[in-house]
């Protein structure tokens, strides 16, 4: 019988997309078993955080995706965060549980942070327009898809899926007044036509959303069914929302570097924020801001269950779902995850985290991790914090001391090295089992003889 070994690493970030850190772990577990039989699966893995630049689209959650299920890519010009036109594209698969055409399209992709330099990072000015225009690609031009997963974070933006929105056709009203107007509770309002960003959204006091364009919306993604995949669980608005928790990271104090002008700037953009949840319970009566990860990439987890119905999932479980992961833990004996960095955040829903606790409901008492660091993770191991995963051991790949841009040029090599010598230390235990097993089977017969 052949020895089930299962490898599923995250994207080593920085270095290694998830693909290739399996491919790096698999040659390590075929040069170590030489004696036995093996039957090795390689599942690389994501957690819907992105994982875009410097590899490009190719290396996150859709590229994990579509490689694992023979998908393919398609191309299409969207706009960057602050406007300009870039080449971009979203995945389409069948999915393996219910073969439903689906499509993944990585918001950071075309609206992430990456996409700026350090002077243009401003989410006053920035905008998910681009995302609204992939959707509505997908929408509009793949008419056999009827899921469609949507990877958030990593944002430049803090928009509340304003521009998301507004490049699917939903129009918005403000006053005052310009060329056509329209009249809502007495009022003279016109129609939005500016850069659908947070300091256009509060210039032009937006405050109503044109139901009708809305409805006609509805009845085209009625039949699509929109998950979220995202990586954190923040609400909306206040302290611990998308604006005062992820906003700081969004801009730059190149531009603002003043403290108290940088605050102000946080300040207004939760201001944003809660008038269009404002708006949205008023004339939507949908009333997301407190649930969790409508908070996420800027407020478009918050934009995407109120335009699209979206149903919010962790990415982690999708990913496993959509490659079969669970599938192959079963009855494996040796199970290998792995990531560029654990720390104390590891436990709280990142890919080896993921791939122990399951490991775990099927049985696997130990899950090995390899990692470019662990001192962080180690730290918290030996604390006394009962989240700790219990069943998973996590090595450092260094094999030497060696600095940071050696490690990131080395990886691949390393990551084969360090899973090389866990299968060795594992073989051992193995064989061992293996002896011990076979005297108490020999005992067993001369006693019952
Ligand atoms: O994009 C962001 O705001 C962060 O990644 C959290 O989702």
């Amino acid at each position: 019988m052949a020895l089930k070994i299962v490898v599923a690493p995250n994207a080593f970030k920085e270095c290694l997309s998830a693909a290739k850190a399996a491919n790096a772990m698999l040659r390590g577990v075929q040069k170590a078993f030489t004696k036995y039989k093996i039957e090795a699966h390689a599942i690389p893995l994501g957690d819907g955080e992105i994982f875009v630049a410097p590899f490009g689209l190719g290396d996150g959650t859709a590229e994990v995706l579509i490689t694992t299920n023979h998908g393919k890519f398609v191309p299409v010009t969207v706009q960057d965060p602050i406007g300009r036109d870039i080449s971009c594209k979203y995945g389409i698969f069948q999915s393996r549980s219910d073969n439903v055409e689906t499509a993944v399209i990585e918001m950071a992709e075309c609206s992430g942070l990456w996409r700026l330099n350090e002077k243009e990072k401003n989410p006053m000015k920035t905008s998910t327009y681009g995302t609204g225009q992939m959707i509505l690609h997908c929408v509009e031009h793949q008419k056999s898809v009827k899921r469609v997963i949507l990877c958030i974070g990593g944002s430049a933006t803090n928009d509340g899926g304003f521009g998301m929105a507004n490049a699917l056709g939903i129009q918005f009203l403000h006053s005052p007044f310009e060329k056509e107007s329209n009249t809502t509770n007495g009022k003279l309002l016109s129609i939005f036509n500016g850069f659908p960003c947070p300091e256009q959204f509060l210039q032009k006091n937006v405050s109503s959303i044109d139901i009708s364009s809305f409805q006609k919306l509805q009845q085209k993604l009625h039949d699509i069914e929109f998950i979220v995949a995202c990586d954190v669980k923040n609400p909306l608005i206040g302290s611990y929302g998308a604006s005062y928790v992820y906003g700081p990271q969004k801009l730059s104090t190149l531009l603002v570097p003043e403290k108290s002008d940088r605050d102000k700037v946080l300040e207004r953009l939760d201001s944003a924020l809660t008038s269009m949840n404002h708006m949205w319970k008023l004339q939507l009566s949908k009333d997301v801001s407190e649930i969790p990860g409508a908070g996420a990439a800027g407020g478009l987890g918050g934009g995407c269950m109120v335009y699209l119905n979206a149903q919010m999932r962790s990415g982690f479980d999708l990913v496993s779902e959509h490659t079969g992961l669970e599938e192959s833990l079963k009855n494996a004996d040796l199970v290998l995850t792995g990531e560029g960095r654990m720390d104390s955040s590891t436990d709280s829903g990142k890919v080896p985290h993921g791939v122990a606790e399951l490991a775990k409901k099927h049985g696997v008492d130990v899950v090995f991790a390899v990692t470019g660091n662990c001192k962080k993770y180690s730290t918290y191991s030996s604390s006394t914090d009962e989240k700790h995963d219990p069943n998973m051991v996590a090595f450092a790949i260094a094999d030497g001391p060696m600095d940071l841009q050696e490690s990131l040029e080395r990886s691949s090599e390393l990551i084969e090295n360090e899973t090389f010598r866990i299968c060795k230390v594992f073989e051992a235990g193995f064989s061992s089992k293996l002896k011990k097993d076979f005297i108490a089977q020999q005992n067993n017969k001369i006693m019952s003889q």
